[in-house]
């Protein structure tokens, strides 16, 4: 009887027993890489059961030249998450100091699983660069030759556009502009390290939102033009006054796709064959700017360019040369300015339209330069807005940053600049903003859409896509007087002197809650 606890004695120790014991296996393999080579283990015996094909990419051919493939399988396979995992990697810095690469060591092996088949590929030993008889250095695919048949060729093509994708985003972007006639190169290019972005320019973000979306979708689309037998690129119309944003928004287009920028100085072009040979010297997947198309087509700047000649650029035969290119056009004046048979659907298929400074775009400016969400003295502001007086964003910028100590300072500066507008005064050229020429101005005051389309006869018809009068969503209760304004940094052809701005320029990003922009498209 003295002995009865001691068969439960037992049992518990037992129990307890299991218990430590089991946490401590799970915590062995949890903490060390034990689990991850059981299932490498059980991976290569069910690999063994299979029947494998391998294929070998050298990075040279029989000529000891590159093997472009090798590059590109190399650039995707960096990019897969199994070597982010991996116990053992190479890191690179890229262009950018701030960015880091992972790259695969020699002899690594990695997986990948594409449609459900599991692939894996090996990395053998670097070649001695320009080593004759290297040809050691190559990635070696294993794939299950049920799954060959499979998924090969599909594969492949993924590589392909993942890797031309990853180099695109990796590249850097170069500003190209014309030389004289008479020099040796056509183009001559600087790294483009201007730091605007869709995140800089204030403006509303259903608008941005929409060019994003048409710049994507226009990436997408080369079977559709292919298809459809037209040349891949895309126009864009940028018009309003100077300071409002144009040259910014172009630095923003151009980091959005990835695009090199060829600027085109017209004052630099002689004749039409210098048009064609400054075009055919351009490369595919690059943007295309020509600013001031009014002035240039008015016969007011110095460039001899005819209104024949700028069509023939736009979309004669050589504007086909290579493909994949978004040209922008810049425009300080009005569309009605301009002979519209420049601006029809085909040559410019997008028109945004850039305003001048509304309450709404202030207080994106309040935001973004001097942290301020709401302020008393906002409801002054507005007030002033009220009266029909504008400043272009840059003018507002301008007086942000040089008083960014003191927010209530650059708001008074702000509202006493507008007053002056109100009451006419301010330099001579941005006397015609207040209200007085509002009528003559109307165009500057919103953002708009606008869809252009051929009605039956073959004529272009305008296309209201909104309620209202189909000129404009906001109707013609914010007009506004358009003019010139000089800014800060004296700046005539903005995008030629970027270079020289870009110490002055925000680099903050802009939230565009509440603005009342929008963008015009037309004739797409
Ligand atoms: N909408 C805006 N959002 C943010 N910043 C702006 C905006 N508009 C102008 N700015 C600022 O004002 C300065 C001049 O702008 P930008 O050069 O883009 O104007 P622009 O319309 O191209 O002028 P121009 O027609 O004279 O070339 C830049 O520093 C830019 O950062």
């Amino acid at each position: 009887m003295k002995l009865w606890p001691w068969p439960w004695a037992t049992s518990i120790s037992t129990l307890f027993f299991i218990v430590v014991s089991t946490f401590l296996v799970l915590r062995f393999f949890r903490k060390t890489s034990a689990l991850q080579i059981l299932n490498k283990w059980w991976l290569s015996f069910e690999d063994r059961l299979h029947v494998h094909q391998s294929f070998k990419v050298p990075l040279y051919n029989h000529h000891f030249q590159e093997n472009h493939l090798y590059r590109k399988i190399l650039t995707y396979l960096d990019s897969l998450p199994s070597v982010q995992d991996s116990d053992y990697t190479n890191l690179f810095s890229g262009h950018n100091p701030a960015d880091i690469y992972l790259h695969l060591d020699a002899n690594q092996t990695i997986q990948d699983i594409f449609l459900g088949a599991k692939l894996s590929w090996t990395k053998t030993n670097d070649a001695v660069i320009g080593g004759v008889g290297s040809d050691s250095a190559a990635l070696v695919l294993r794939i299950k030759k049920k799954d060959k048949r499979r998924v090969f060729r599909q594969y492949f093509q993924h590589i392909l556009s993942v890797a031309e994708e990853i180099e695109l985003r990796r590249k850097e972007i170069r500003l190209y502009t014309n030389s004289s006639a008479g020099e040796s190169s056509r183009w001559r290019s600087v790294a483009f390290t201007h730091p605007a972005s869709f995140d800089t320019v204030a403006m509303d973000a259903e608008l941005k939102n929409k060019v994003k979306l048409d710049l994507d979708q226009f990436l997408k689309s080369k079977q559709y033009y292919h298809r459809l037998g037209r040349v891949w690129k895309r126009s864009y119309l940028l018009y309003g006054a100077s300071g409002t944003g144009k040259s910014s928004f172009i630095a923003a287009m151009a980091k959005f796709l990835c695009y090199d920028i060829y600027d085109i100085d017209v004052s630099k072009v002689t004749d039409g064959s210098n048009w064609k040979t400054l075009l055919m010297q351009t490369t595919s997947k690059s943007m295309i700017v020509i600013e001031d198309l009014d002035r240039l087509l008015s016969g007011k700047s110095t460039a001899v360019i005819s209104v024949s000649s700028m069509l023939n650029f736009m979309d004669g035969i050589v504007s086909c040369c290579g493909e994949e290119r978004v040209m922008v056009f810049t425009m300080n004046g009005t569309k009605d300015e301009v002979d519209q048979a420049v601006l029809r659907p085909g040559r410019v298929d997008v028109h945004i339209h850039f305003p001048l400074c509304d309450f709404s775009t202030f207080k994106i400016l309040a935001s973004s330069y001097l942290g301020l969400k709401e302020h008393k003295l906002f409801t002054q502001v507005e007030e002033v807005f009220q009266t029909g007086a504008r400043l272009s964003p840059a003018e507002v910028g301008e007086i942000m940053i040089s008083n960014r100590n003191s927010p209530t300072r650059a708001l008074k500066t702000v509202i006493t600049a507008l007053q002056a507008q109100s009451n006419g005064g301010g330099d001579s050229e941005g006397s015609n903003r207040g209200p007085r020429n509002i009528e003559k101005n109307r165009e500057s005051g919103h953002w708009r859409w606008e869809r252009r389309t051929m009605d039956r006869t073959g004529r272009l018809a305008k296309e209201a896509t909104s309620e209202g009068d189909g000129e404009s969503f906001f109707g013609d209760t914010k007009r506004v007087a358009r003019g010139f304004c000089v800014n800060q940094f004296g700046k005539v052809g903005g995008f030629r002197n970027w270079r020289k701005t870009t110490s002055g320029a925000m680099s903050s990003s802009v939230e565009s809650e509440g603005a009342k922009r929008f963008v015009s498209t037309e004739g797409q």
